[in-house]
């Protein structure tokens, strides 16, 4: 019988018999809230904000609250299963943690106590190439548990190649390469209070760290640590790169190939023809184009593009069990969560990622018997109603 994630929420009652209650909320829209109290305007803003206005980030909420789930009834939900494959490989759930740099701004466990989480509840972690930890040190933290590598591509071959080495040694199955961070936006709350963490070291682990990163130095890392940052804000990112260039990354890694960040149907059919394996429908929760399609508005048309070619995931604003219903309803095989679970992080380490990830779960297995559904696989768009469509 698979795991009925579910039961949680009886855990928490039974728990509750002894007097105890959960240490963070389960409503998780409450998270930022107390985090912001917890750790202050700095770190949390960062996490927090998105581009411009903010109008994308709430564009990505309103279009998850637009679409509103039709329950079905008397359809046997009594045993579920809410495991999936995805990529060729056999995921617990439709859910994997989304590649979020920088974590040590949260909390001093940072990514490695994400990843232990993530192999705690058996989802996938993905770790970004931004990480405040080396990605040797974080797949050590995981055993053998599943984990991807989230490559910013580096304006440097010998970096990439390099990157990807490491992170085929160190155990990443899969490679999600983000293309919609060429640059870095317009971000107001950053600016306002003139706080970016990278200029500050944090973030750069993983090129401090590279022999190819540090062949491009004049000095060690630790003789001229501003010169080294300067250079890594110089080359982590390449806005020159164009389709051919992914020919690179097919010769370069033997496993599948993700491109995070796309939002038009062209080019998920250009990302099939260059021989990728899936996309992230995705606006990098509302942190890039301001004013950008909402990431679940792009999603249906991507995926007819998509057809059976290409694996498509999703993220930008899951905050809840049904948001990862509707996602997958609209075709996604499975969400990513972001800021969420660095919020967790930020509270209460890695037993704050864990309460996260299971809340969201306990919640989707819910939402999916409680609408009819023993998988997710029977989901689809006859499941939802778009209000005011
Ligand atoms: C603080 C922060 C750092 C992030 N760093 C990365 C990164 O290094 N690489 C990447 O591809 N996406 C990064 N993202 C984007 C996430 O992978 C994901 O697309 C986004 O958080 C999803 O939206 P959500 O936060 O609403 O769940 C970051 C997001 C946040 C909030
Ligand atoms: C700009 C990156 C290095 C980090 C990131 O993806 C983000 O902050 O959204």
């Amino acid at each position: 019988m698979a795991k009925h994630w579910a039961d949680f929420q009886y855990e928490i009652y039974l728990n509750g018999m002894t007097g105890a209650v959960p240490r963070l909320p389960t409503d998780l829209t409450r998270l930022e809230e107390l985090t912001e109290q917890r750790l202050g305007p700095g770190p949390v803003g960062y996490v927090a904000g998105s581009a411009g206005s903010g109008s994308t980030a709430r564009a990505n909420r309103a279009a998850l609250d637009r679409r509103r789930i039709v329950p079905r009834m008397l359809r046997d939900v009594h045993e579920r299963d809410l495991s999936v494959e995805v990529l060729g490989r056999p995921l617990p759930a439709p859910l994997a943690l989304a590649p979020v740099g920088v974590l040590s701004i949260m909390h001093p466990d940072a990514e490695s106590a994400a990843a232990r989480a993530a192999a705690a509840q058996g989802v996938p972690y993905i770790l970004s190439s931004a990480s405040s930890t080396p990605m040797e040190q974080v797949a050590e933290a995981m055993g053998d548990a599943e984990r991807w590598f989230q490559l910013y591509w580096a304006k440097d071959r010998e970096v990439t190649r390099s990157f990807l080495n490491r992170a085929k040694a160190a155990g990443f199955t899969a490679l999600l390469v983000t293309l919609d961070t060429p640059l870095l936006a317009w971000r107001p709350r950053d600016l306002d209070q003139a706080y970016l963490p990278f200029l500050h070291g944090v973030g750069t682990a993983n090129y401090f760290s590279d022999p190819a990163f540090q062949a491009g130095l004049a000095k060690p890392v630790h003789e001229d640590p501003n010169a080294a940052v300067m250079h890594f804000v110089g080359m982590f990112a390449d806005p020159g790169k164009t389709w051919p260039d992914l020919e690179f990354l097919r010769e370069n890694w033997d496993g599948p190939i993700v491109l995070k960040g796309i939002l038009h149907p062209d080019d998920a059919r250009r990302a099939a023809s260059a021989g990728m394996d899936g996309v992230v429908v995705s606006n990098h929760g509302g942190r890039q184009v301001a004013g950008s399609v909402a990431a679940a508005d792009a999603l249906p048309r991507v995926v007819e593009a998509a057809g059976d070619r290409l694996s498509v995931l999703f993220d930008s604003g899951v905050r809840t069990g049904d948001d990862i219903f509707k996602a997958l309803a609209l075709g996604a095989e499975a969400v990513l969560v972001g800021r969420p679970y660095a919020y967790g992080l930020g509270l209460d380490g890695q037993a704050g990622v864990e309460h996260v990830i299971r809340c969201l779960l306990a919640e989707f297995d819910l939402t999916l018997a409680l609408s009819g559904h023993a998988r997710p696989a029977t989901l689809g768009p006859d499941d939802l109603i778009e209000e005011n469509a």
